[in-house]
């Protein structure tokens, strides 16, 4: 029996090419009196977040549904902020709901992401350019990108990140959440999507401004040991009176002293991949926003910069065709974490050791002790997998009520999260019964325990007092 494993699901994800079969094709019928008819806001596609392929719409060329895949972006320029570095600025009049560009990046899986925000960490880069993507892969956009790289963050911004399906992969754009003017700075809520840690105090000013850059992020949660979503406690057995972010700022939780901080404002340019202020950042994307090269002049002298620690290479124009997506081949982990009571109340969290399984049933009973535990880890690992899926799939629904208690969540997803939770507790324990039943039933080789006929079967192996 073989079982999936994780390389095995990364490369599935990476190399997941769409089948016929698999287009979404709309019932759109273009009509000339209404050009909205050529896969407008009434179309099936269009209704489920999904881009129209080339060569199977029925509108054809008319399609105004393939925005990701023709690079339709509105017009927006680069500018120095107070205090974030650089940000992005619309350069025209944005309206509700408008496609604004794709935060493009290099598609890593969440463990490497984790590695490299440590490492960027670690090297000095004080700019975080890493989002998720889904429950098993996160965009990187420190050494690749497009300008969407530069949107900074704000408590309360004026754009959101949305996620498409083109041509069967899942793709992030950023979209306006209502009419934006010209010359106005573009944000949106690094929360659920960010990973940079839990080092870096917000500016953004806004009144209902949570503190810090990503403090409802996975990548925070597990960098601060400060916050799961109630329906992770819930099933963890931590259910109690929670209190809210705000509560918890005031009572210093999230203070300046408690958390290793640094302010974007102290970034240094020549630390930062292609931010620095002499970099001809302006002079690209005036048509598409695209970058067409990889930017290493002084804009001041016109000279090749000498210092450059990474050269930002162009991304729109390659992830069609997968280069973009050129995933780290590591593992996907999702983080498994378990989550111990200290004293005071606080929660650690604790790194859950994987067991493997294989190592251990080689020494463990009959063969058919063993098939049996490998394949209630095989529905283990299934379980748990469906579980990291959901959680990704009601993360918007989540974002959407921006609370963290029980009532704003709707009760069809706290009931799919508790379903989904309930199954994966059911399979552990399977597993981890089967795993102490045949050791039981293993005989011991030293003491006095003896096989029925004094001596081992070939098939029966014998577990040591050592
Ligand atoms: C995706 S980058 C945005 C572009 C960045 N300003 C630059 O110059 O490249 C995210 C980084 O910008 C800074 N940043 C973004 N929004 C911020 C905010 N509201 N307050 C403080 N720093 C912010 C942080 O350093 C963060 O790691």
């Amino acid at each position: 029996m073989s079982s999936l494993t994780e390389e095995a699901i990364h490369d599935f994800l990476r190399h997941k090419k769409q089948k016929d079969e698999d287009v979404a094709i709309c019932e759109c019928k273009y009509d000339p009196e209404d050009p909205e008819s050529a896969c407008g806001d009434g179309c099936l596609n269009v209704l489920t977040s999904t881009e129209c392929t080339p060569g199977y719409c029925p509108c054809g060329e008319l399609c105004k549904n393939q925005k990701f895949q023709k690079y339709e972006y509105a017009k927006t320029k680069l500018f120095k902020t107070d205090g974030r570095g650089w940000g992005l600025l619309a350069d025209e009049e944005i309206k509700a709901g408008q496609f604004i560009i794709e935060y493009c990046g290099e598609v890593i899986s969440w463990k490497e992401a984790k590695r490299r925000a440590q490492a960027y960490e670690t090297q000095g880069l004080k700019d975080a350019y890493i989002i998720s993507l889904n429950a098993h892969e996160s965009i990187d956009a420190t050494r690749k990108g497009s300008l969407a790289r530069f949107i900074n963050h704000s408590c309360q911004p004026n754009c959101e990140t949305r996620k498409w399906t083109v041509q069967g992969e899942i793709r992030v754009g950023i979209f306006a959440k209502h009419d934006i003017s010209i010359g106005t700075e573009l944000a949106y809520d690094y929360n659920f999507e960010w990973y940079g840690g839990a080092k870096v105090r917000c500016l953004c000013g806004a009144a209902s401004c949570s503190g810090f850059l990503g403090a409802k992020s996975r990548g925070f949660q597990q960098a601060s040991g400060m916050r799961l979503p109630w329906f992770k406690k819930a099933f963890l057995g931590e259910m109690r009176q929670e209190a809210s972010t705000s509560e918890r700022l005031r009572r210093g939780e999230y203070s300046v002293e408690k958390i290793p901080l640094y302010d974007s404002a102290e970034d240094e340019p020549s630390t930062q991949a292609f931010t620095s202020a002499n970099f001809s950042t302006l002079q690209f994307g005036v048509e598409n926003n695209n970058y067409s090269v990889i930017m290493d002049v002084d804009r001041a002298s016109g000279h090749k910069m000498d210092s450059t620690p990474m050269d930002i290479e162009p991304l729109d124009s390659v992830r069609p065709n997968g280069d973009a997506r050129d995933a780290v081949n590591s593992d996907i982990v999702v983080s498994k974490k378990k989550l111990k009571r200290l004293p005071k109340g606080k929660l650690k969290n604790l790194h859950q050791k994987e067991f493997d399984h294989k190592d251990a049933v080689a020494f463990l009973a009959s063969k058919e002790a063993q098939e049996e535990i490998l394949t209630f880890e095989e529905i283990r690992k299934d379980a748990s997998s469906n579980l990291e899926s959901l959680y990704d799939e009601i993360r918007p629904a989540i974002e959407e009520h921006e609370k963290d208690t029980q009532d704003s969540v709707p009760t069809s997803v706290a009931e799919k999260w508790i379903e989904a939770s309930c199954l994966k507790m059911k399979t552990e324990f399977d597993l981890y019964f089967s795993v102490v039943k045949n050791l039981m039933l293993t005989p011991k080789k030293s003491g006095n325990i003896k096989h029925p006929n004094g001596e081992p079967d070939d098939g029966v192996k014998l577990l040591t007092n050592d």
